[in-house]
């Protein structure tokens, strides 16, 4: 083959880095490959495992019609550049845990995996995905110092998606007909806006009664648990992986979707210096903006239930981070 002149325009493809290529870690290069998003580089502490992943999807490429590059490392220099950062680095809950209870074992993780993915990618976005999710997407603000928009977490993509797949079985109709938003902390103090869910329009108020509903948010709020009862050893990665890639989606595309996501908030909702999940508009800028829903007088005390735990976590892992040296 013989070249011709380059082109004057760009054949640069985006980069996404993911750290932790685990269960959602790996589901998610999978994602983003075969939606033909970008190249991806998986990180893992484990040596060869990210390497082994990466060979294994780079041999589905032909079979799955793209051509992005998959590369594994254990090396941060590797990730240079990167548009991109998920931090899905972490231990997953056990049954009987809640995420909280994750804390203090991943928090050291999260601040060190930050720490070095912005030292080679400093103008990155970063989406964190580890759990307890707004502890460590607030921990992941703090050590980058990094503007609020490029910070987010995912958790209210996955939870909305959850409670829409609860009223659709329970309706018969087609999932992706069922719009609903979870918004709050990504635990069991999470607040599924009931009110504001409908099927092609329909308030689901009209369509179901209010036990029945509420047996629905309660399964929502449980949605997590309930997966990780089932498996025994660790939890959901095939959802939370789309969820997130559908975050990376919007971002790279500049699709602006409309989107609940673990945002740090300065006055929003009445609230400060805390990261929670609101409904965002995610495009090139990351969180471009927050949308401020009218709450009802139950919905606000529920949204400022969820964020008071999620200030107290952060000041114990604060008080964590600094007994062990690494604040
Ligand atoms: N935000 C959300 O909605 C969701 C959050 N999660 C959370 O995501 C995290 C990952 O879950 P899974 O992938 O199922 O766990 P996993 O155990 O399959 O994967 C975690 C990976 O992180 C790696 N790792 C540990 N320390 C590291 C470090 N210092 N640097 C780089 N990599 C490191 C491990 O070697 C492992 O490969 C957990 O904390 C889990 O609770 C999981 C699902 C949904
Ligand atoms: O429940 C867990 O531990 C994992 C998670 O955050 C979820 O699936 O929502």
């Amino acid at each position: 083959m013989s070249d011709l002149p380059s082109s004057p325009v760009s054949c640069k493809s985006p980069r996404v880095t993911i750290v932790g290529a685990g269960r959602v870690g790996s589901t998610l290069a999978q994602r983003i490959a075969e939606k033909n998003l970008a190249d991806v580089v998986l990180l893992d502490i484990v040596e060869g495992m990210p390497q082994g992943l990466a060979l294994d999807l780079l041999e589905a490429r032909g079979l799955e019609l793209h051509n992005r590059q998959i590369s594994g490392t254990n090396n941060y220099a590797d990730t240079a550049n990167s548009n991109i950062v998920v931090i899905t680095a972490g231990f997953p809950r056990k049954p009987g845990m809640s995420r909280d209870d994750l804390l203090k074992i991943n928090a050291k993780i999260v601040v060190e995996a930050a720490k070095n993915a912005i030292a080679h990618s400093p103008h990155a976005i970063f989406i964190v995905v580890t759990n307890p999710l707004d502890v460590m997407t607030y921990l992941t603000w703090q050590v980058t110092g990094l503007p609020r928009n490029q910070i987010m977490g995912m958790a209210g993509v996955l939870d909305s998606a959850r409670f829409e797949t609860f009223i659709a079985l329970e309706l018969g109709v087609l999932p992706a007909d069922v719009k609903a938003m979870v918004l709050g902390s990504h635990g069991d103090l999470m607040v599924p806006l009931a009110r504001y869910a409908t099927v092609n329009g329909i308030p689901i108020t009209e369509l179901l009664d209010a036990e029945k509903i509420e047996q629905l948010v309660q399964r929502t709020r449980n949605g997590g648990a309930e997966i990780v009862e089932l498996m025994h050893t660790g939890g959901a990665f095939f959802a939370p992986a789309s969820a997130t890639s559908l975050m990376v989606e919007s971002i790279l595309l500049n699709q602006s979707r409309l989107l609940p996501v673990a945002a740090y908030l300065q006055g929003e909702y009445g609230l400060n210096d805390v990261v929670i999940g609101v409904p965002c508009r995610l495009g090139c800028g990351g969180v471009e903006s927050i949308l401020e829903l009218t709450l009802n007088d139950t919905e606000k005390a529920a949204l400022q239930t969820s964020a008071n735990s999620v200030s107290n976590n952060i000041k114990r892992a604060q008080e964590i981070l600094s007994n062990i040296g690494d604040w």
